[in-house]
């Protein structure tokens, strides 16, 4: 029997979740070395013993190999299969996974009963976080990537890709100060998404996003897959802030409380809505710019907080899987899914905007107007605008140039 018939026919006994086509080779299959085992098993040399004769393999240490080119000598892969899953659902991976958000964001994702496929991405320990979080006993199989090279396989075939992935403020530091490491960063993440996943909706977490969006896109504008739609700047950590605190002022249940904030995602240019707050309400003139001041500072607030350590992880992972799972909902079709993001736009003269977009199938397939604005939100509007246009042309530029 020729090598990829006897490929072909252990793959076609193996459950779906356990196999799936080796993108790198039309002819080769990924199979989870539990699978292999339980054919019969790898022997010291790395013969695969199957009823259907031996196959002779060169094992890499690892729980999953690509089989492909039978013939004169094989070729397998590690690609860190562990679990099994099989339930529909949709394939997500997370760029910068090992980090401070990325982990909690990875075990997060791991619970969504929406995701059937994690990918896991880093340049470091992703090994250790895929091996930790595979074995929580949720549908999704995980997968780890480490490296460079192994960036376009974690990303093939996504439906969205969370990228968390860069370097964190310190006491002291602008948003913008991360500017010099983590564009190039985003530059190549998005250059991988474009090659290997270019229909994927981004959500797009590391900062600066006022300047990390505006890449993105001039990247995917390089490939010719852009899709305005599909890239979205994460603020939902703002809208989340900004719900805990107008919940403090008003003493109400934050769950019940839903701030509309647009602009961006630093400083001024994070603008709550305060006059659009959902249940109706009313602020006096201390309380709306304590609370503006507070939604606006509250990273730094964190990033002080932690004295080094970093900003915040575990508030933003949760943030992100509210957010993440909107935009998987609206994957599916669900209807309604009203949400911030920062997104290509038209609803003031800039090209980018946060503002309350409607998520479908399509990702921002609507995107709501700011509404009737008070004094005190227009002159903050203005001041936002001007910090967000540098910042926008900062990141278009670092492309183009
Ligand atoms: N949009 C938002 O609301 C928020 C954004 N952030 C931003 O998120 C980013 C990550 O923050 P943390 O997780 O706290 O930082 P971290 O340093 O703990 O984790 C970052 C991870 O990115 C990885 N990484 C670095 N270069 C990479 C590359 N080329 N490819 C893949 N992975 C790479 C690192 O190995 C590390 O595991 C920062 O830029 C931070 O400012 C943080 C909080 C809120
Ligand atoms: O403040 C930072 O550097 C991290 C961040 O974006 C936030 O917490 O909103």
């Amino acid at each position: 029997m020729e090598a990829n018939q006897r490929i072909a026919r252990i793959a076609a006994h193996l459950h779906p979740s356990n196999v799936q086509p080796n993108s790198n080779d039309p002819l080769g299959f990924i199979i989870c070395y539990s699978m292999i085992k339980r054919f019969g098993g790898v022997d010291d040399d790395g013969v695969l013993l199957l009823r259907y004769g031996v196959l002779n393999l060169n094992v890499i240490n690892g729980n999953c190999l690509i089989l492909a080119e039978m013939e004169g000598g094989s070729v397998l892969e590690q690609t860190n299969c562990r679990a099994k899953g099989g339930a529909p659902g949709f394939k997500v991976a997370i760029l910068g996974a090992a980090g401070g958000i990325g982990q909690p964001l990875a075990m997060l994702m791991k619970m969504n009963p929406l995701v059937s496929v994690l990918h896991l991405y880093d340049v470091v320990n992703s090994p250790g976080v895929t091996a930790d979080i595979s074995h929580m006993d949720t549908g999704a199989v995980v997968r780890g990537f480490l490296g460079q090279p192994q960036l376009d396989a974690a990303l093939t075939g996504m439906d969205l890709v969370i990228i968390p992935a860069g370097v964190p403020r310190k006491p002291g530091m602008t948003r913008d100060d991360l500017f010099k490491i983590n564009a190039g960063i985003v530059k190549t993440l998005c250059e991988g998404i474009t090659r290997s996943c270019p229909n994927a909706i981004v959500n797009l977490i590391s900062n600066p996003v006022n300047s990390t969006v505006p890449i993105a896109a001039e990247v995917f504008k390089k490939a010719g897959t852009y899709d305005p739609k599909r890239l979205l700047g994460v603020t939902m950590l703002d809208v989340v802030r900004a719900n805990t605190f107008v919940a403090e002022v008003l003493g109400l249940d934050p769950r019940e409380v839903s701030v509309p904030v647009v602009g961006g995602h630093a400083g001024v240019t994070i603008l709550p809505l305060l006059s659009q707050v959902k249940p109706p309400c009313s602020f006096t003139k201390e309380e709306t710019e304590y609370l503006t001041k507070r939604i606006q500072d509250g990273g730094t607030e964190v990033v002080q907080a932690k004295a080094g350590a970093g900003s915040a992880t575990l508030s933003m992972a949760y943030a992100a899987v509210k957010f993440a799972d909107c935009c998987l909902r609206g994957l599916r079709g669900d209807a309604g899914i009203v949400e911030c993001a920062y997104v290509a736009s038209q609803v003031t003269e800039l090209p980018f905007f946060a503002t309350q977009v409607r998520l479908g199938r399509g990702g921002a397939e609507e995107i709501y107007q700011l509404g009737p604005l008070n004094e005190y939100e227009r002159v903050g509007l203005e001041e936002a605008k001007k910090e967000l246009a540098t910042s926008i042309e900062k990141g278009v530029s670092f492309i183009r140039k």
